[in-house]
């Protein structure tokens, strides 16, 4: 479980301002979805988080030590990161694949413990019988759960997956939401994801953060964040919210303005 303060963060691309004032406090082992629009500055927001960019004013402190004073190795030990899905050719096996998990513990050296590490993960995920398999050859869905299972390896307080739900059917959508899910509840592990399925953050996540033009406009419990009215200020779309208990259910309807291309 890890504690992450982010002050008044800000970052831009070249001379391009993206966050703006990003100030947030995600504690404890919870679930937190970052939901908005195309080029609303998700990746970038888990991206600083990671230390994979630096922002270039404010502060993000990680159980208490200033992000601005720790080396990326000593971020992988906190924090673990699954990026967005690409075309990304591992020219390995899923046991080592996976196995690259463990690099920030053991540099380039792996002993017993860590191969127990990822047999353990893969057994956990269920995937222990593709272990010799090349992960070149796997479809994408098995590919997203090697890359989250590469980032379980890790064996972190937090974890940070961008859109990892993408491109996956429906049963490897709720696989993923489940896998993280059990983390965050069983193992305490602070998840927090980049996801476009306003349905799957509202079911699984403890907190949402809405963001839009780099900024967070919502957040909160997913019943307080998915209203109509922050739907339509952020989306600029009319949807129907039907409130389950405390899980809302958004049914998008209708475009409410012309929009450009992000
Ligand atoms: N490497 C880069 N160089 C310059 N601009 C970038 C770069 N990466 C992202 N951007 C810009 O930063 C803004 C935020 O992008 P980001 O990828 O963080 O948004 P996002 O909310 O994750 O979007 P999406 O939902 O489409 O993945 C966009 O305007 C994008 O064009």
């Amino acid at each position: 479980m890890v504690k992450i303060k982010i002050k008044d963060m800000c970052f831009g691309y070249a001379s391009t301002p993206i966050l703006e004032n990003v100030s947030v406090d995600i504690y404890g082992s919870s679930f937190v979805s970052i939901v908005g629009p195309n080029g609303a500055g998700k990746s970038t927001m888990l991206k600083c988080i990671n230390k994979i960019l630096v922002p270039d004013s404010g502060d993000i402190h990680i159980d208490g030590y200033n992000l601005k004073n720790m080396k990326r190795m000593e971020v992988a030990k906190n924090i673990a990161y699954v990026p967005q899905s690409s075309n990304r050719v591992f020219p390995t096996t899923v046991f080592e694949t996976v196995l690259m998990g463990r690099r920030p513990h053991i540099g380039w050296f792996s002993n017993e413990k860590d191969i127990e590490k990822v047999w353990q993960v893969l057994e956990e995920m269920g995937i222990e019988d593709i272990a010799l398999s090349s992960f070149d050859e796997l479809s994408g869905g098995q590919q997203q759960k090697i890359l989250i299972a590469r980032a379980l390896a890790q064996d972190t307080g937090a974890i940070l997956l961008d859109e990892p739900t993408s491109n996956l059917d429906i049963w490897h959508q709720l696989d993923v939401m489940e896998n993280v899910q059990r983390l965050v509840k069983v193992k305490k592990v602070t998840a927090i994801m980049a996801v476009h399925d306003l349905n799957l953050a509202s079911r699984y996540s403890d907190q949402i953060l809405m963001m839009k033009d780099g900024k967070v406009v919502s957040a909160g419990t997913p019943a307080q964040v998915l209203t109509t009215e922050n739907i339509a200020k952020v989306y600029e779309v009319e949807a129907h919210v039907h409130n389950y208990g405390e899980t809302p259910y958004v049914m998008p309807l209708k475009q409410l303005g012309m929009r450009a291309i992000t």
